[in-house]
């Protein structure tokens, strides 16, 4: 197993992993690459126009444009950062030409990983819930992926979950590998070594007060959060969780369904280090839906459901902070429109859960 062990260094607060070497920063990008794989990360920050303004909020909102990363999001770069890792160290297992990967997914890691098994010739197995989408069902096929739906209210430890069956299949599959974006160190250390600089970078002499970012396996959260706190101290964190899904805390028990895709779970993964978080924001649905089609109306910015749930808690955030107009806020927005076409982009969708309703 490769899940290992994080140290934090007492004096430089910097992470290291007792199982991985971390990869340089360079902001750089040469223009021509070797492969599409190349052409995730150094996504931009936008600086929102119109709907901080209409929301009563007087700070500087950047939202960084993950939908903009090959695969179309930031699950992409862990994607690549976890067969980096099993590429060079054969940890959890030893990616061989023809091997299989399988993976349970939300939709967006089985992307990433089925956009780079297509490029290093590997097999994939996707396993992903029934209540996510059907364009990202399409995507991954369009790689070569093949795709097994799980029931919905399977619970995370239920052999018929998505995490069940992909086990279920590894035992049953000769030189399959399951990388487990639930444990493995690549997933946070992907954007603690890289999204996170890139947004201290990006933002250069622009003080960064407040960072607010969905989670779903904590990935994200725990590494730009950790990477946020080591180089900017006075930098809050906001973790915004669906209600329905207990990453905030035993506080919220209730387990129960809600449409936004990607986020929350009815278990604690591995790569959520909730002592990183400075505090949570619970999220509800029509709210996350209605800011995604707001921002993708007013500010050109297509962006998808838990792009719409990180923006609106973020101004929630920053209206309870009353933070000043001088005071620069930082949303990641993981992933686009592509994979909800017929979703809540839809109006027929949105009224039939009364999300259209005053
Ligand atoms: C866990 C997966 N996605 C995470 C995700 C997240 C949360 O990112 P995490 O780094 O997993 O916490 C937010 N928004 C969307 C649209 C996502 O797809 C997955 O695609 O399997």
């Amino acid at each position: 197993k490769l899940a290992g062990e994080w140290t934090q260094d007492p004096v430089t607060k910097a992470w290291s992993h007792s199982e991985v070497e971390f990869n340089q920063f360079n902001p750089e990008r040469p223009l021509v690459l070797d492969t599409v794989l190349d052409a995730i990360g150094k996504t931009p920050l936008v600086k929102l126009q119109h709907v901080p303004k209409a929301h009563g909020v007087k700070c500087n909102v950047y939202v960084k444009c993950e939908y903009l990363n090959a695969g179309g999001s930031t699950k992409d770069r862990i994607a690549k950062r976890m067969v980096e890792i099993a590429e060079k160290t054969g940890k959890p297992g030893k990616l061989v030409p023809g091997v299989t990967l399988i993976e349970p997914t939300s939709g967006n890691t089985g992307i990433g990983l089925s956009l780079a098994s297509a490029v290093r010739g590997y097999k994939c197995i996707i396993t992903m819930p029934k209540k996510m989408s059907k364009e990202k069902a399409i995507a991954m096929a369009s790689l070569g992926s093949t795709i097994i739906r799980t029931p919905n209210e399977a619970g995370f430890d239920s052999p018929h979950s998505h995490i069940g069956v992909a086990l279920r299949l590894k035992s049953e599959i000769q030189d399959a590998v399951v990388l487990d974006q639930y444990c493995n160190p690549g997933n946070p250390l992907a954007h603690y070594e890289q999204t996170a600089e890139e947004i201290i970078y990006d933002m250069g002499d622009k003080h960064i007060d407040l960072v607010v970012l969905t989670a779903g396996t904590g990935g994200t959260v725990t590494g730009i959060s950790r990477k946020i706190h080591e180089r900017i101290p006075t930098a809050k964190v906001v973790g915004v969780d669906p209600h329905g899904s207990i990453l905030a805390g035993p506080a919220e028990t209730d387990i129960d369904f809600y449409e936004v895709e990607g986020i929350g779970y009815d278990f604690l993964p591995g790569t959520l280090d909730t002592s990183a978080i400075d505090y949570w924001a619970k999220s509800h649905d029509k709210e996350s839906f209605l800011m995604a089609r707001e921002l993708i109306r007013t500010e050109g910015i297509l962006c998808g459901g838990s792009s719409g749930c990180a923006v609106h808690y973020a101004l929630e955030e920053c209206k309870s902070l009353n933070l000043p107009e001088d005071a620069n806020v930082v949303v990641l927005l993981p992933d686009g429109i592509r994979n909800y076409i017929t979703k809540f982009l839809d109006d027929d969708w949105m009224n039939e859960r009364h999300f259209l309703d005053a």
